[in-house]
């Protein structure tokens, strides 16, 4: 278990991190989410004592780092993929951490095992591509199968069977009891992935709850409803003071009014329907609606504007 209490970490003038306080329980995969300098890494940092913080405590299985007494077998962390001497062998990069945590040799081999480095075991670390480093960053993280597992970006340069495998070991470490807070950016990755949120944005926190419960306050809801005589349903919804909207393909969209509700309008004035379904909304949507106003890094909307745009003087004329 993870507990912060008011953390706060500040760099200057700058807050990042601003009195977060909340709990990372054991049997789910916490997924730690927040626009680009939210405060996600420096809070991980703080956790394993990479960093000290201004005020507030994070405590893990409730003791500050420095006072685990096996830290490795306590917290493993994956914060920096190539955190490696670039010339050391993987399985010699292992062997030294397995050594400062007093974790057997034959442990090295069953983790290279277990993140599909094997093969790659006698190569130089700094020759690896980012997924490699990756994968030997979560290896040494796994080296004393710690209680807590917390990784920053873990899915970064993964190819698509990494993804995917990354996912169902996140899942499986929770389920047999342990602990896992993850960072990431792939949202539709996360919403498979994470049973529960924490939502950052400038250092503050946005939200804090199961990840359907979140998606489901986030999103507007909606019943998607197909009927040949669409117009008089939506005449008639319109009347019961609901919204309704008419999307691309024809069919309604309803805000306000469940899927039953819509069903039972429908059947008292006798309308045939050909889809009834409730819309659930995405995980992307229900982010950027709760971290409207808590980026600090907007972008201007992705489109090109094709008079001006990559024509050196082209507003010449
Ligand atoms: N060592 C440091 N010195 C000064 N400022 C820092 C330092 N580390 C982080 N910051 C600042 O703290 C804020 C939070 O950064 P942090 O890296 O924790 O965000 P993040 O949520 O992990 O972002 P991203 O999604 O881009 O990785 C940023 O404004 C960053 O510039």
């Amino acid at each position: 278990m993870i507990e912060l209490v008011e953390l706060t970490k500040r760099y200057g003038q700058r807050l990042a991190v601003d009195g977060l306080s909340l709990t990372v329980r054991p049997g789910t995969v916490t997924g730690f989410l927040g626009p680009n300098g939210a405060g996600k890494s420096t809070t991980m940092r703080l956790i394993v004592g990479l960093e000290q913080p201004t005020r507030g405590t994070a405590l893990i299985n409730g003791k500050p780092y420095a006072a685990l007494k096996r830290p490795l077998s306590e917290v493993g962390a994956l914060l920096e993929a190539k955190a490696f001497h670039p010339g050391r062998k993987a399985c010699h990069h292992l062997r030294w951490i397995a050594a400062a945590a007093d974790v057997p040799a034959k442990r090295i081999d069953e983790v290279l095992e277990l993140v599909g480095l094997t093969s790659a075991a006698r190569r130089r670390a700094g020759a690896f591509s980012l997924g490699m480093a990756q994968r030997l960053g979560l290896a040494a993280a796994l080296l004393a199968e710690p209680q807590v597992l917390i990784l920053d970006e873990p899915a970064n340069g993964l190819d698509p069977e990494g993804v995917n495998w990354i996912r169902q070991f996140m899942r499986g470490y929770a389920e047999s009891g342990r602990t896992v807070l993850v960072s990431s950016h792939l949202l539709s990755e996360m919403a498979e992935t994470a049973d529960h949120l924490v939502v950052i944005g400038k250092g503050k926190l946005i939200a804090d709850l199961p990840t359907q419960d979140f998606i489901r306050t986030a999103t507007k809801r909606q019943v998607r409803v197909r009927a040949p005589e669409a117009g008089r349903l939506a005449d008639l919804i319109r009347l019961a003071d609901q919204q309704v909207e008419r999307d691309e393909d024809g069919s309604l969209l309803v805000s306000g009014m469940e899927a039953a509700e819509v069903g039972r309008l429908a059947a008292q004035h006798a309308i045939e329907l050909h889809e009834l379904s409730p819309q659930t909304g995405s995980l992307e949507e229900a982010f950027l609606n709760v971290t409207q106003g808590a980026s600090e890094y907007n972008t201007s909307p992705a489109h090109t504007d094709v008079t001006t745009a990559g024509v050196a003087g082209g507003n010449q004329s």
